[in-house]
């Protein structure tokens, strides 16, 4: 991890799937930001890949709408924009076809004379699951990854569906890419407070020696959505939100909170010790795993004022699906540091609020010599707020102005994009693949473990009761059943309300910590 700087590596990138949803709505937006923030070396080409045919002009003019419509830097000026998508050409291929691979690599040598780049070539699968092995090897019998340069695969979620499926897919890939040239890519890892985990934890002596179960009573990691499924039924109804959610992300930033101080800042020392959380993360037998996860899907309800169906009404949604749409578990990390503090995960579409944070609760005090008007005492919380509001907030006691021993909670809050835009997940992690630093995509060994873990839930729900699947109304926090997990450790989901939501609320200037 280092300040960026303009890429020291020039590079073709071929993005299969460049006419899909990913390209369109992420990809180019985040091209196009590296681009304008100067971060692209000047030799640079990227080969959209579709089996749509394209002429070089109607693909421009779609990249440039989908820039306008969801970059986060928009065009202001017409002579830069020019300059930049005179690097983007097209190839019309069928990915299953190995005869195309040969149209492709004359794509790929044109575009590598006609910038001078001498072979750097960063395959990006935005396509199918389901095609990313198969691509692998055909890119190798095409004769595509003999190159005098580097060669890289970014490869999409989901990598496999279970740890079978994962690894038979690993082996097919290894064929052609070794490890250190396989980039997984979880978006979450790329979000910037995501990497700002690490630095709160290593660079605070405030809280690493509190950083433990001598001092934390539990940790709540929350990633809710407001949208339902949208056009993605084909694919989430195989997947549910334990394949979509937790298996990748809702795990990624548990490791990034539990992980041990690495040795150096490193990819590889930061990895290892991400994936020792994943070794001590206790694993559920099928039987059991109804004491540790509810799973519920949505049922209609209002979203911002708006009616919206239920999951089942939803397009391609079976009538009687029994797909989850939410998931809410409780794991324990059983080594040193973590033995005992539960750390409880939810995650869910169509719920009250969009919002991704990761709460940290601290113990009481061994005896409370002050209260509150409630004649009790507000734990301190930490509260990482991930998106699509990016800070901290720290929530402490003190007494009010004026009186003795009145005493309610204050925030300190530091908001990470007040007045500036971070930048998007993809944008960093674009960048790091091209400049060789997979720090913050994930491993085999980390997906290996995440799906060993992942696996007997999926089991016990394949083949549970229809009634151990719970609904919820569109727009509320989940099934009330959740509590049931937390309950026992005298403890319930917070939600904070930051000082600044209060303000614009023009509500009391108070700091509330609500339940
Ligand atoms: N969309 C999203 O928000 C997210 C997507 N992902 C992952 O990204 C990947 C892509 O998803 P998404 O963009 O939604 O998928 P889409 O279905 O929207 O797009 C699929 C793309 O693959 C291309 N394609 C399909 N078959 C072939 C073929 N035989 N030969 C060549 N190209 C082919 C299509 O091109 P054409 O139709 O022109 O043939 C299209 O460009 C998936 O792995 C998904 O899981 C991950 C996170 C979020
Ligand atoms: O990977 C996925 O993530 C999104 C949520 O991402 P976010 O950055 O908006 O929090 C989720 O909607 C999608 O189902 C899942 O595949």
């Amino acid at each position: 991890m280092s300040t960026r700087q303009q890429a020291l590596n020039p590079f073709v990138m071929v993005m299969f799937g460049a006419t899909g949803d990913l390209a369109k709505r992420k990809l180019y937006a985040a091209l196009y930001s590296l681009y304008r923030n100067k971060l692209l070396h000047e030799k640079f080409a990227v080969i959209g890949v579709g089996r749509s045919s394209k002429e070089p002009d109607a693909f421009h003019t779609y990249i440039r709408e989908c820039v306008d419509q969801f970059g986060r830097l928009k065009v202001e000026d017409e002579h830069d924009w020019r300059k930049f998508i005179e690097h983007f050409a097209y190839a019309r291929v069928d990915v299953s076809k190995p005869e195309d691979y040969q149209i492709l690599r004359q794509a790929v040598e044109s575009q590598e004379k006609k910038w001078g780049i001498a072979g750097n070539r960063l395959f990006y699968m935005a396509i199918a699951p389901e095609l990313f092995g198969m691509v692998s090897t055909n890119l190798k019998n095409g004769g595509l990854t003999q190159t005098s340069g580097w060669k890289r695969l970014v490869i999409e979620k989901p990598f496999g569906k279970d740890y079978l499926s994962a690894k038979a897919l690993n082996e097919e890939i290894e064929q052609t890419f070794s490890e250190e040239e396989i980039y997984r890519i979880d978006h979450y890892l790329g979000k910037e407070m995501v990497q700002n985990i690490e630095v709160i934890r290593f660079a605070n002596s405030l809280f690493e020696p509190l950083w433990n179960n001598n001092f934390i009573k539990n940790i709540q990691i929350t990633a809710s959505e407001t949208v339902g499924v949208e056009e993605r039924a084909a694919y989430y109804e195989h997947a549910g939100a334990l394949r979509d959610m937790v298996q990748n992300h809702m795990l990624q930033m548990l490791m990034m909170v539990c992980m041990e101080p690495p040795s150096a800042l490193n990819m590889e020392a930061i990895r290892d010790e991400k994936v020792k959380v994943l070794r001590s993360l206790r694993r559920y037998q099928v039987e059991e795993v109804d004491n540790y996860f509810v799973r519920g899907q949505y049922a209609e309800g209002t979203i911002n004022g708006q009616p919206v169906p239920g999951y089942r009404q939803e397009h391609n949604v079976a009538p009687e699906s029994a797909t989850e749409t939410f998931v809410a578990g409780k794991l324990f990390i059983d080594n040193f540091r973590w033995a005992g503090v539960p750390i409880f995960i939810r995650t869910g579409k169509r719920m009250a609020k969009k919002m991704t944070e990761i709460v940290i609760e601290f113990k009481e005090m061994p005896k409370y010599l002050y209260f509150n008007r409630e004649g009790n005492l507000n734990p301190n919380l930490l509260v990482i707020r991930i998106n699509p509001d990016e800070g901290l907030s720290l929530i402490l006691n003190a007494k009010r102005p004026g009186t003795e021993d009145d005493v309610s909670p204050i925030e300190l809050e530091f908001c990470n994009n007040c007045g500036k835009e971070s930048p998007e997940a993809y944008e960093r992690l674009f960048y790091d693949a091209i400049e060789g630093d997979s720090t913050f995509f994930t491993r085999w060994d980390e997906v290996a473990l995440a799906w060993k873990f992942v696996d007997p839930i999926r089991q016990a729900w394949d083949k549970a009761a229809a009634d151990t699947l719970f609904s919820y109304q569109a727009g509320s926090w989940g099934p009330l059943e959740v509590e049931r997990l937390l309950a026992p450790h005298g403890a319930h989901w917070w939600q904070v309300q930051t000082g600044r939501e209060q303000l614009n609320a023009a509500a009391d200037k108070q700091v509330k910590v609500l339940t």
